[in-house]
């Protein structure tokens, strides 16, 4: 339903965006996950005629926009900071866009009330945005986005004004609402974890070029580049090399079928790894208590290696550790 050809933008004479495609369908809940300064915010704007790319095309349900503004697309964005008229009632600014589109009364207080309901702010509906928490005004702000009925929707990093738990529990709510409306939704964070909770597919930035893009599994557990296995956070990475189908480290050998030869990167999940008491192969450098489990840091052969530990034993810096690495690992050459 959207779909990016080799899009480039500049911005004071500088590259923003250069040459990304993607394509995204319909009730994908598609995030641009990428540091500050990537280009998602440019990429957010182009898609809504905020900005006009020097090269490529935007389509929408196979209509070529690139050379249609804002006003002709009509794509809802809602931004990190709720925008709402302070002076109009929480009823009054999510009725406010379907008045000027010429919605009859009745229809616009059944759309109204429905979007209150899905949010859980019906008891809100009175009330003047001044008068709200942030988490209530980002409520009223999705809702008054969603009210024309838009199948598409961008979002800026919407919660990251809030505190963790109710960031969480927002983000579920859109996913559950996006889900039953069949939304097709462009989300931008900077955050792996929100992204890798909520998202159908991850198109991961990096200054101002596709890095790599594919559902959070895939990136997650299979990233193809090491620049995307750094920026998920996704494991320890040992760097070795393979020869005739075997990849030798620091840590030791591992299949390697099919890999071509020369240098590679082995990737260790965190949990992929066992640590039990003993005298032998790794000694511990850290402990950080996640609460369901703790990161331990080993040091194996001068190797760090980051373990997820479910196993609430007594554990002290400094203590020596037995370490039982799979058999096989990940690998990643390019
Ligand atoms: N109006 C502008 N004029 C000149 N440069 C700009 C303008 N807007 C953004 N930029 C630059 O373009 C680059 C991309 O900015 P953009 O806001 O798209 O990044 P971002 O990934 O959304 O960042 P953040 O996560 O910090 O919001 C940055 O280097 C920024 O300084």
């Amino acid at each position: 339903m959207l779909e990016l050809v080799n899009v480039s933008k500049k911005l004071n004479r500088q590259p923003v965006i250069q040459s990304v495609s993607f394509r995204t369908p319909k009730g994908c809940f598609h995030t641009i996950l990428g540091d500050s300064g990537t280009g998602k915010t440019t990429l957010l704007k182009l898609i809504a005629g905020l900005e006009k790319p020097e090269e490529g095309r935007i389509l929408l349900e196979g209509r070529d926009v690139t050379a249609v503004p804002a006003e002709g697309r009509r794509i809802p964005m809602i931004f990190q900071q709720p925008l709402l008229f302070p002076h109009l009632t929480v009823y009054q600014n999510i009725a406010f866009g379907l008045e000027t589109v010429g919605w009859d009364r009745g229809k616009i207080g059944e759309q109204v009330k429905a979007l209150l309901a899905v949010l859980q702010i019906s008891e809100l509906e009175c009330r003047m945005p001044g008068t709200l928490s942030g988490g209530q005004q980002q409520r009223v702000s999705i809702a008054r986005a969603l009210a024309p009925g838009s199948s598409l929707v961008l979002m800026d990093e919407p919660f990251s004004s809030l505190d963790p738990s109710l960031r969480r529990e927002l983000g579920q709510q859109v996913k559950t609402l996006q889900r039953q409306m069949n939304l097709t939704v462009i989300f931008v964070t900077h955050d792996v974890t929100e992204a890798l909770q909520l998202s159908d597919e991850i198109l991961l930035l990096k200054e101002g070029k596709v890095l790599e893009s594919g559902t959070p599994k895939e990136l997650y557990e299979r990233p193809k580049k090491r620049a995307t296995a750094r920026f998920m956070e996704a494991g320890n990475l040992v760097e070795g090399s393979v020869a005739q189908e075997v990849f030798h480290c620091a840590l030791g050998r591992f299949p390697a079928e099919g890999i071509p030869e020369g240098p590679a990167t082995g990737l260790i999940p965190e949990r992929g790894i066992v640590m039990t008491p003993g005298d032998a192969g790794g000694r511990v450098t850290d402990i950080r208590y996640m609460g369901k489990s703790r990161r331990v840091k080993v040091l194996v052969d001068d190797i760090p290696l980051w373990i997820d530990d479910n196993f609430h034993g007594d554990l002290s810096v400094g203590q020596t550790v037995e370490i039982e690495l799979p058999r096989r690992i990940y690998l990643i050459v390019s």
